[in-house]
Order: structure tokens, then C-alpha cells, then sequence
């Protein structure tokens, strides 16, 4: 089974404190959606209003089409799955990955060869005698999984449910998560401040910072369009060159830069050509630059100095200071650059993003 959700104006206060700030949120049925974020900006609160943990101080949850506002969590076509697991210790995992389903009054037979075949899925079913101690922390975060699917959720939430794993192994299970979720079709939330493991695994990314959207999209779109300042930032690593618009063109912008004028296509304005005269941030990607000779259509920014840099195995991270400006770029793996040397600071022109300040979805 599988269900949209409907989130609009959610609003969440705690004393005089808004966790959460006029939210309003569209998924499809089947969708892998993660809430993205730092500490604090209320990724659990949104998720806690969805399970119905949190009753949302205004603002309506729906799933399903059917108002869920005021619906108890256990009445809710939901499953919370935390990253502590919560799993029995006494139990065999058939019976942990069981339980929902007792709970139920499901039939014995009928209960078994259902979580068997949950076990199967997530490749545990020739354990299904042990108990979870006898288990690795992945294998338990597994059956845990199993057992959240078991009972047939419309939409299952996610929170940080690979927050407790060491970091080869939370990469693995990103993967067999993502292909769990294509297998079964459930919509899944899924929280998690790692923006790393929202690109392995979301088909869209809602980032939040102090209780409200900044930006919500595919992995690729948030990393090559974001909407906001915040959003870019948070999604890797990015240059902001702070300028103001100049004139304008039928297709073309020109803004001032502390390393000189630019002309920049139109599409680099996220949110519209702003007026002559606006303040805007130019946000540029450090893989972006391309080293003198590239034959593609590139906007210069002069010449700069590399003041430091370091070999990563795919590039060497440069420190690049031009006209009281210092840029981070990435240069590619087979290139040498040693400090001290001059390098052309040139970029396709379609790589640039030019945003407004407060910008956001
Ligand atoms: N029951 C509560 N009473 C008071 N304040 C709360 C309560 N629950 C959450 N908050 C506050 O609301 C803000 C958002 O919390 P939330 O747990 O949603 O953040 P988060 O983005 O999930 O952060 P983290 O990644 O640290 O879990 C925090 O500042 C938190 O202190």
C-alpha cells in the first residue's frame, strides 16, 4: 500500500519557541522524500506531526486524501521506525518482525509466513531463529525495517534511522534502503542532517533551516539550482561572490563583482532578473572552474593566485586568491597545481547560479 501526503501551513509552537514555521508540503504516493537539515531546524517535528506524535498548533496533515490532524498515531496509516530500533530482545527475529501483526489478532501461520517473507526481503530469512543480540548493528537496523513494513504501512517515517551506524556501513544500507523502498512502493519520509546520504537515497529533497522550506527538489536540481543561500551551502561545497546587477539584455545580465563585470546568461537567475542597482550572491560550485584551454562557452573572472592546495584522490582542492578574493576550486586529478601559480578563474557560463538575498521556495 501507498499513500500522498498533504502537509499545509503546519505550524508548531513550544512556549514562546516555532519549531516549526507555515509549512506546507506536497508527496506522492511511492515517493522517497528526505527532510534535510541541521540540528534544530525541526525535521523530527515535522515528522512527529506526520506519525501524530506532535499535534501541529495550526495547520492540517493529510494522507490519502482523509484529514489526519487530529487522528492518534496508532489509528493512522503510518509506522515510526527510530533509530534506536526498539527491537525485543528475547524474541526471534520471526517473531520481532511478527509482532505488529499479533498485535493484529493476525492468524499464526498467517503471521509467520508474512514475516518470513519480510525477512526474505531484507535477506535475513535463514536467521529468522536468532535473536537480536546474535545480530550485527546493519542486520538489526534490517529487521527493525521488516518489521516497520510488516504491518503494511501507507507511509513509513524514517528518523535517522542509520544515525547509530559506523560510516561504510551506513553508505551500504543507504543503497539497500533506497532499493527496499523502489521493491515495496511505500512512500518513505525519511529524516537525516547527512546531506551525502539524502542525495544516495531521496527522489526529493526538502531542505529545512529554522522551521521552514528553503528548497525542495531531486537531488541534481537542489545541487545545481538551488533556490536559496542556505540551500546551496548546506548542499556541498559552493563560492558565494557577492555582486550587484547592472544592466540588462534580452537574454543576458551583467553584474558587478569584486573580481569585475560579468555577463551572465538569463536562465543563471533562479528567481528572475532582478533590477539594476539589486544586491544578488553569485554561487559558483568549486568543481566548476575549468583550467585555461577549455573549449566550452566560459565567463571569466580574471586571474587568480593559488594560495593552497591539497590532493583529494578525485581532484586537488585549490585555495585561489584574486583581487582581495579567495575562492575555493577543485581542479581535476591529473592536473598539477603548485601554489604560488597563476590560474584562470574561467566557468561555464551555465554553471553559474545568481540568487537574491532571502531568497527561497
Ligand atoms: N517538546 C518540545 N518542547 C520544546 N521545544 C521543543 C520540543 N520538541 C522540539 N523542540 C525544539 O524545536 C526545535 C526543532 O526540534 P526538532 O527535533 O524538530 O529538530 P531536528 O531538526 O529534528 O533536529 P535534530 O537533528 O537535532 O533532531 C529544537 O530547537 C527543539 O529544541
Amino acid at each position: 500500500m501507498t499513500a500522498d501526503v498533504s502537509i499545509r501551513n503546519a505550524t508548531k509552537v513550544f512556549g514562546a519557541f516555532r519549531a516549526l514555521d507555515d509549512v506546507s508540503l506536497d508527496i506522492a504516493a511511492g515517493e522517497f522524500i528526505v527532510l534535510l537539515g541541521p540540528s534544530g531546524c525541526g525535521k523530527t517535528t515535522l515528522l512527529s506531526i506526520l506519525g501524530g506524535f506532535v499535534e501541529p498548533t495550526s495547520g492540517t496533515i493529510a494522507i490519502g486524501g482523509r484529514d489526519m490532524t487530529h487522528v492518534s498515531p496508532a489509528k493512522r496509516p503510518t509506522t515510526t521506525m527510530f533509530q534506536d530500533y526498539a527491537l525485543f530482545p528475547h524474541m526471534c527475529l520471526r517473531d520481532n518482525v511478527g509482532f505488529g501483526l499479533r498485535m493484529r489478532g493476525m492468524a499464526r501461520a498467517e503471521r509467520h509466513e508474512k514475516a518470513f517473507s519480510y525477512l526474505d526481503l531484507v535477506g535475513l530469512r535463514a536467521s529468522s531463529a536468532k535473536k537480536p543480540h546474535e545480530l550485527s548493528g546493519g542486520q538489526r537496523q534490517r529487521v527493525a525495517l521488516a518489521r516497520a513494513l510488516a504491518v503494511d504501512p501507507d507511509v513509513l517515517l524514517l528518523d535517522e534511522p542509520l544515525g547509530a551506524l559506523d560510516l561504510k556501513l551506513r553508505r551500504q544500507m543507504q543503497d539497500e534502503l533506497k532499493a527496499i523502498q523502489k521493491r515495496v512502493g511505500t512512500t518513505f519520509v525519511h529524516v537525516t542532517h547527512d546531506q551525502e546520504e539524502a542525495m544516495a537515497i531521496a527522489d526529493r529533497i526538502v531542505v529545512m533551516n529554522k522551521g521552514r522550506i528553503e528548497d525542495v527538489g531531486t537531488p541534481a536540481s537542489i545541487y545545481m539550482r538551488p533556490r536559496s543561500l542556505f540551500s546551496a551551502g548546506f548542499m556541498g561545497e559552493v563560492n558565494f561572490l557577492p555582486a550587484k546587477m547592472r544592466g540588462t539584455a534580452a537574454n543576458e545580465a551583467e553584474v558587478e563583482t569584486a573580481l569585475g563585470r560579468v555577463a551572465l546568461p538569463a536562465s543563471a537567475f533562479v528567481s528572475g532578473v532582478p533590477a539594476a542597482g539589486r544586491d544578488v550572491t553569485l554561487c559558483i560550485r568549486p568543481e566548476h572552474f575549468r583550467g585555461a584551454g577549455a573549449s566550452v562557452p566560459t565567463v571569466s573572472l580574471g586571474r587568480g593566485r593559488i594560495t593552497g592546495s591539497a590532493f583529494f584522490g578525485t581532484h586537488h582542492r585549490c585555495h585561489v586568491a584574486a583581487d582581495g578574493t579567495v575562492l575555493t576550486a577543485h581542479l581535476p586529478q591529473t592536473d598539477n597545481p603548485e601554489v604560488g601559480t597563476e590560474l584562470d578563474l574561467r566557468l561555464k557560463a551555465d554553471s553559474i547560479v545568481v540568487l537574491q538575498d532571502g531568497a527561497g521556495v
